[in-house]
């Protein structure tokens, strides 16, 4: 069993992100300004955003932080993106989900200009990904294919199957595992909800990536021998025990499918360091992309 390792992954992703921006400084060149729209103060999105600030400064980028109370309307948010959209020194931005119920998600990521959508969730991009054009590809999945990549995994026909087909991880995993060429050219199942008898699927599976946030939920008996295993799930199970009252839950049992596999991604240091890195790769993408249009 080889641990896909995440933590360590994102640190040489981020030291050679890093390398360009000091190349772009050394240039008189403008660095990579990232901001991130955060509504209201749920625990998570406060977290993670604080380490995508962290990540920031530790490579060089410019980082804003837009906080938002959690009463905003959503007329007060769409101007708010409007201002993101015009500032000529912001190369990028994120609008952290989900948000409040008040506010319609998809009328928000349909306001953000494509070209700053480093995300990947406006439609013109994840289009542009269905069809193979370049574009910004969503941090979690191009995170694990990037994981696929380094570490060598073979993926050419091999059976992948994806659990859970949310827009921002299950259904652009499936497309991007289904694409031509490396990692890809797989042959794809994208199971979910309504799928009868998954197990079917995950045990003659070659790749299981699942995200479902459901914590342990795959077990040895549902796995093949050899299997590849990528745990996109990151709970806050409550745990007094611990020092910070929980500890973060991955969808996969570890101990028991770790054994039977070839390859895996712990939880945590797998698959959510990487969604980091990889909003920072598409941020300097953002930031060429533009210069060259100028
Ligand atoms: N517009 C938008 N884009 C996102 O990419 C997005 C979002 N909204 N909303 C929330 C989810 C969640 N997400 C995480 C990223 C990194 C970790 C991460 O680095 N996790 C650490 C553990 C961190 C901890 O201790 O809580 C790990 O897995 O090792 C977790 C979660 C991005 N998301």
């Amino acid at each position: 069993m080889q641990l896909l390792d995440g933590k360590k992954t994102s640190e040489d992703i981020k030291q050679e992100i890093a390398a360009e921006v000091q190349q772009m400084k050394n240039n008189g060149e403008k660095v990579p300004h990232l901001a991130a729209v955060i509504v209201g103060t749920n625990g998570a999105s406060l977290t993670y955003v604080g380490s995508k600030v962290r990540s920031c400064e530790q490579i060089g980028f410019e980082s804003t932080l837009v906080s938002l109370p959690e009463t905003i309307s959503e007329a007060d948010l769409l101007s708010k993106i409007k201002e993101l959209n015009e500032n000529d020194d912001l190369d990028g931005y994120i609008v952290q989900l989900p948000l409040p119920k008040h506010i319609d998600e998809q009328k928000i990521l349909m306001a953000i200009d494509p070209d700053k959508d480093v995300d990947g969730f406006h439609p013109a991009n994840f289009g542009k990904m269905a069809l193979e054009m370049e574009t910004f590809l969503p941090a979690t999945p191009f995170g694990i294919m990037q994981l696929l990549e380094r570490y060598k995994v073979e993926t050419a026909g091999k059976h992948t199957v994806v659990i859970g087909r949310s827009n921002i991880v299950g259904r652009p995993m499936s497309i991007l595992m289904s694409r031509k060429g490396y990692p890809g050219d797989s042959t794809v199942t994208l199971t979910h909800s309504r799928t009868k008898n998954i197990e079917e699927f995950t045990r003659n599976a070659d790749i299981i990536i699942t995200a479902l946030g459901v914590p342990n939920y795959l077990k040895a008996h549902m796995v093949k021998d050899g299997v590849v295993v990528i745990d996109v799930g990151i709970t806050r199970v409550e745990d007094a025990s611990h020092p910070k009252g929980y500890v973060i839950t991955g969808d996969v049992d570890f101990d028991e499918v770790s054994k039977k596999s070839s390859f895996i991604t712990p939880v945590p240091g797998g698959v959510g360091p990487m969604t980091i890195a990889m909003l920072l790769q598409n941020t300097l993408l953002a930031r060429k992309l533009r210069s060259a249009k100028k």
